[in-house]
């Protein structure tokens, strides 16, 4: 059997210091209850003695999310009197409730920031610790800036608050300085001393990003004994971040033959935490983020896509559906070759296309791909109509799909308090169609403008946008999801005018909805 890693996150303190992340108490609580059904150990809902609001919803997430005997909550303490109070009385509620605190341990913490003697602050360590275990019998110490401490201090400042009760001890590399190689040698020496002293006592890490080097350098604490890691959803946290939760989970799962460690994440829960933490966090997850970002799972170049298409283990070593996504995508554009086009064409059913009919198609397709970004199911259609009225307007698929797609004209858009409205002009087909309407925001309006063309029922289930550029010609990029008849559907576009990006990833969403009502075309 594989050694269990706890996992202890930390998106709702540490991710929480992202300027302008601060979440609400209901919002805590939601996210807590999906780290619990994502299978997180231990919960760090904040830091209850920094104001009134995060006290309560540290004591609402000990309530409501802490009521079951398999999931620990915590939050944070100075080694400070008024601090741990505070942390008792917000986790209490809680079955499993624990006391984190933090007091630094390098010459930088302890000459610059404190202005004591080691020994000084070695006693107010310990006496927090005694502190705090007489309120609770679960206390972790983390010994702030370890990575740049001297170990011997280290060593003897973790040896003393074990003793002192400490049950969990939480090594930091708090400013992201650590090299992975001489950071799992430290740890390896460290949990070497622990196991020695008290077996009993966890030894966990912490490790930030300022370097890119917080996931690598989490696993080499994990191959040299560390039984816990802290993390983050997304890896968001202070400054450049904290070890992303996804990435340590899944490295973990997919090199078992290194680490040969086991976690209780249900990693199918993944994608839906990242996105929870996304919405409500306002933090965009990069696109090339690995396991949570837009394009970890999509290829678009024509040689990943064909290789792909024979095997999947060409391209791929995580399976989207193992972090709850449904497929991995296969993005069309004018990287794309043969293969992918084929595959596309064939899906809608234009199985049996002559090779000259598919050369023509997809000659139509590099035209469009060159002028486009991507290609979606709709353009295709349209190109595959296209080739046949340009050849031969008697076959079958010379049918006017197009006539059944909307594009976009043009768009007005009046902000202001009192009646943010907007006035659409959209085709289908060749037909033009014009409505105007007023709505809770300039985006609202435009939407219900569109919706009252199109006539298909959707409910905006998500709006997103993002700059994918610098300076004026800054291109803004929409990605919507809409929910209809209970299924989703996800669209994107990019425009320098994000009400006509907004416009044209609405439109996309429709036309990919009337896509899936056609039945495929038998050829
Ligand atoms: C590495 C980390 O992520 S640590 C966690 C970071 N999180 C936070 O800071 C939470 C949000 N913080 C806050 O709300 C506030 O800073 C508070 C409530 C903690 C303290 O607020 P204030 O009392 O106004 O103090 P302020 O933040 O200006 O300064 C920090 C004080 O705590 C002291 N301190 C810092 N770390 C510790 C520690 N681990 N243990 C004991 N005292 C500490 C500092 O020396 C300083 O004390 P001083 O006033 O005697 O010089
Ligand atoms: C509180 C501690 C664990 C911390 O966030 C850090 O040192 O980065
Ligand atoms: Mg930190």
């Amino acid at each position: 059997m594989s050694r269990k890693i706890w996992v202890f996150d930390t998106t709702l303190r540490d991710g929480e210091q992202v300027p302008g992340a601060k979440l609400n108490l209901f919002e805590k609580v939601e996210i807590a209850q999906q780290l619990k059904k994502l299978g997180v150990d231990i919960i760090e809902a904040g830091f209850p003695a920094s104001s009134q609001g995060d006290f309560d919803a540290v004591k609402a997430v000990a309530e409501r999310v802490g009521n079951t005997s398999d999931i620990m909550i915590t939050a944070l303490a100075r080694a400070v009197k008024a601090d741990i109070d505070s942390v008792y009385n917000a986790v209490k509620y809680a079955q499993n409730p624990m006391i984190h605190m933090v007091l630094g341990t390098s010459d930088i913490h302890v000459e610059k920031k404190f202005s004591k003697s080691k020994d000084q602050i070695l006693q107010i360590g310990i006496d927090a610790v005694k502190y705090a275990k007489t309120l609770l019998p679960q206390v972790q110490y983390s010994t702030e800036d370890a990575s740049r401490s001297d170990f011997e201090y280290l060593w003897k400042t973790i040896e003393a608050v074990m003793k002192a009760g400490a049950t969990m001890i939480n090594v930091p590399d708090t400013v992201g300085y650590a090299e992975p190689e001489q950071w799992g040698e430290m740890i390896g020496k460290l949990a070497y001393r622990m196991k020695n002293t008290d077996d009993s006592v966890l030894l966990s890490v912490h490790c930030h990003n300022d370097l890119g080097m917080a996931t690598a350098n989490t696993l080499a604490a994990i191959k040299n004994g560390a039984d816990k890691v802290e993390c983050t959803i997304n890896g968001i946290g202070e400054r450049a971040g904290n070890a992303a939760l996804e990435e340590v989970v899944m490295a973990i799962k997919t090199r078992g033959d290194i680490y040969n460690v086991h976690t209780n994440i249900n990693t199918k829960e993944i994608m839906n935490t990242s996105r929870l933490v996304s919405s409500f966090m306002g933090l965009d997850v990069q696109v090339n983020k690995a396991i949570t970002g837009d394009n970890a799972f999509a290829h678009s170049s024509g040689i990943h896509q064909d290789g792909l298409l024979k095997s999947r283990d060409a391209y791929e070593i995580v399976h989207p559906e193992d972090v709850g996504l449904e497929d991995m995508e296969l993005v069309l554009t004018a990287r794309s070759g043969r293969h992918a086009v084929k595959n596309a064409l064939e899906k809608l059913g234009f199985t049996n296309l002559s090779a000259d009919e598919f050369e023509g198609i997809f000659e139509g397709f590099l035209k469009l791909a060159d002028a486009k970004k991507e290609v979606y199911d709709h353009d295709l259609y349209v190109i595959v109509e296209d080739y046949y009225e340009k050849h031969n307007a008697n076959h079958a698929n010379a049918t006017h799909y197009s006539e059944q797609f909307f594009s976009f004209d043009d768009l007005q858009v009046v902000s202001n308090a009192s009646f943010p409205s907007a006035s659409v002009k959209i085709r289908k087909g060749e037909e033009v169609f014009k409505s105007s309407a007023v709505g809770s925001g300039p985006i609202d309006a435009l939407y219900s403008a569109i919706a009252s063309i199109t006539n298909v029922n959707v409910k905006l289930i998500e709006y997103n946008i993002n700059s994918v550029s610098r300076g004026q010609e800054a291109l803004g990029k929409v990605k919507i999801t809409v929910e209809h008849e209970g299924e989703k559907f996800i669209a994107k576009a990019a425009d320098t005018d994000i009400l006509k990006a907004s416009a044209l990833a609405y439109i996309n969403a429709i036309n990919s909805i009337i896509v899936s009502k056609f039945i495929p075309i038998a050829n």
